[in-house]
């Protein structure tokens, strides 16, 4: 996350750490969402590389151990039928992981909400990304969980020329655009829209310009997670 600041621990209780295996140690590379107790939403691109993976719910510095998290093993990787990894401008980048086991809910540790199957927000909407990705373009990862407000770009706006063109598909959700924004190591994470008084997941970090993560008038890109309910109910049962 560029710009916003440092979160207040746990106060986005369903935001997970997606970790690989290397050697004797696991290494955070992206963002996911608890939707269930036994299941994360992230994106496609974040695991479309076999691995040892391990979930992190609770966290907050992901560099020390604080007593709150739960560490989850990864039993199964579900990726859309239709992502293609050449081609992140395609869209379908969602995938799910089904834990080993359910995780413990409790003050640290809550389900996201999900949107209705369909629902777009307007342009403006208020939201929240958060992340441990890094913290400018071409920097480092934050130990800390950040947030920064970005707000809704609809669909109209972001894909005009100047902004995304026809890059962007109405099966994603743009939102921020000016100088915050998310970055490398965000992927996956959640878009936390305020809707009606309540925190909703309406996007799932998903690319950002390759010119710099918080380039003018190149908004972060999320996939629209209501484009995506049907599937994710046939997959999770
Ligand atoms: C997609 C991921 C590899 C990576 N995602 C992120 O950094 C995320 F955190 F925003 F999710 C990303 O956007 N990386 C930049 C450096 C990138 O490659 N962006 C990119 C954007 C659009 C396109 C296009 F238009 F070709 F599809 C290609 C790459």
């Amino acid at each position: 996350v560029v710009g916003g600041e440092v979160a207040r621990p746990n106060s986005w209780p369903w935001q997970i750490s997606l970790q690989y295996k290397s050697g004797s140690s696991f290494y955070h590379t992206c963002g996911g969402t608890l939707i269930r107790r036994g299941w994360v939403m992230t994106a496609a691109h974040c695991v479309d590389r076999s691995r040892t993976w391990r979930v992190v719910l609770g966290d907050h510095n992901i560099n020390s151990h604080e007593g709150r998290e739960q560490y989850m093993s990864v039993s199964r990787v579900y990726i859309h039928p239709n992502w293609n990894s050449n081609n992140v401008a395609g869209g379908w980048d969602i995938a799910l992981l089904r834990l080993s086991s359910d995780a413990s809910l409790n003050n640290y540790v809550q389900l996201g909400a999900l949107p209705p199957a369909g629902q777009v927000l307007p342009h403006n909407n208020a939201c929240y990304i958060t992340g441990w990705g890094r913290t400018q373009t071409g920097g480092q990862l934050s130990a800390q969980l950040k947030q920064a407000y970005l707000p809704v770009v609809d669909h109209k706006t972001c894909s005009s020329s100047g902004w995304w063109g026809s890059t962007v598909k109405n099966s994603m959700v743009c939102a921020g655009g000016g100088s915050d924004s998310g970055c490398q190591g965000d992927s996956g994470g959640p878009l936390n829209c305020s809707v009606n008084g309540q925190w909703v997941v309406h996007g799932v970090t998903s690319f950002v310009s390759s010119s710099g993560c918080n380039a003018y008038r190149k908004p972060t890109v999320f996939t629209r997670v209501s484009a995506y309910i049907s599937w994710m109910n046939s997959i999770m049962g």
